[in-house]
């Protein structure tokens, strides 16, 4: 057995567990991951926040001094991007006073983020482009309904299928997609409706984390494809327009997502813990 510190937090209560790391002196392995994830074995959490130094990432090419988010999924699958957790990270990094804010970058698989840590304590993420696809595929549910959905890149993929009530539908299974080759690492399947204008409200079953209360680069996507499916293509053209904002109510809370020449995503990020994980020894690596 060995231990190592770790906090927790979350963002509209999508949550993490964080692990400060920034030689990359621990190892972390898919089944610690799993463990640590457990929510019952373990601490419990939809993810990961790795952190560490971007020389340590071997696809990182930017500054090798930056901070880099390491993020997992629950299952011990890597993902690009994380809305949500950025925010948790940035918040923690401040907290520790391993950085100075206002303003943070950070590094990630999706490329680098700018934060800005707010005098309300929010923290506001430049989340780069959000391109939606021409192209709609369709997105099966495990109480058999077949809806329309509009991929979504923001870092991460997307499908985002515009329902009446996302409170209604199944989502103890993973939902599929057909044609099988849109996707083929996998989606983040979000379920949206309209509350009142620039108004959504959104539930998500994550790739590799299953339903959580929140998943900030869905929030992204959901209003992305809202906007340019009911503007008939004006993502692009805000910029001339100034910046549109959404809001997005969420199971675990509200965030807010900006579309212009940049996208950004606002909201809360807590730090709930901190404290000791003790690594069974059979999961030592
Ligand atoms: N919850 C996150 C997204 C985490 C990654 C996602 N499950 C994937 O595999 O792409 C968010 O807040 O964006």
């Amino acid at each position: 057995m060995h231990s190592r510190t770790f906090a927790k937090g979350h963002g509209t209560e999508n949550d993490f567990v964080l692990l400060v790391d920034r030689d990359a002196r621990e190892s972390l392995t898919d089944d610690q991951v799993r463990w640590i994830c457990d929510r019952r074995a373990g601490i419990g959490a939809d993810g990961i926040l790795r952190a560490v130094a971007g020389r340590h990432i071997p696809e990182w090419s930017g500054d090798p001094d930056s901070w880099f988010m390491d993020y997992r999924n629950a299952d011990g699958s890597i993902a690009e991007m994380c809305g949500n957790g950025v925010r948790v990270f940035v918040r923690h990094l401040v907290d520790e006073g391993l950085v100075v804010g206002p303003t943070v970058p950070v590094g990630t698989r999706a490329g680098l983020r700018m934060t800005e840590v707010l005098p309300d304590g929010r923290i506001r993420v430049e989340m780069g482009p959000a391109r939606v696809a021409l192209e709609d595929v369709r997105v099966l549910t495990a109480d058999h309904r077949d809806l329309v959905a509009v991929p979504v890149d923001v870092g991460n993929p997307h499908a985002v299928s515009f329902v009446s009530d996302p409170s209604a539908i199944d989502l103890r299974d993973a939902p599929t997609w057909y044609p099988a080759e849109a996707f083929p690492a996998g989606v983040n399947a979000e379920f949206v409706s309209s509350r009142g204008p620039r108004h959504l409200e959104m539930r998500v079953f994550e790739r590799g984390s299953g339903e959580t209360r929140s998943c900030g680069t869905g929030t992204v996507a959901a209003a992305a494809a809202w906007h340019h499916r009911h503007h008939d293509g004006a993502v692009e053209r805000a910029p001339a327009a100034g910046a549109v904002v959404y809001r997005v109510d969420v199971p675990g809370g509200t965030v807010e997502v900006e579309l212009g020449e940049r996208t950004y995503l606002t909201g809360p990020a807590v730090i709930v813990a901190r404290g000791e994980l003790l690594v069974p020894a059979g999961l030592d690596a």
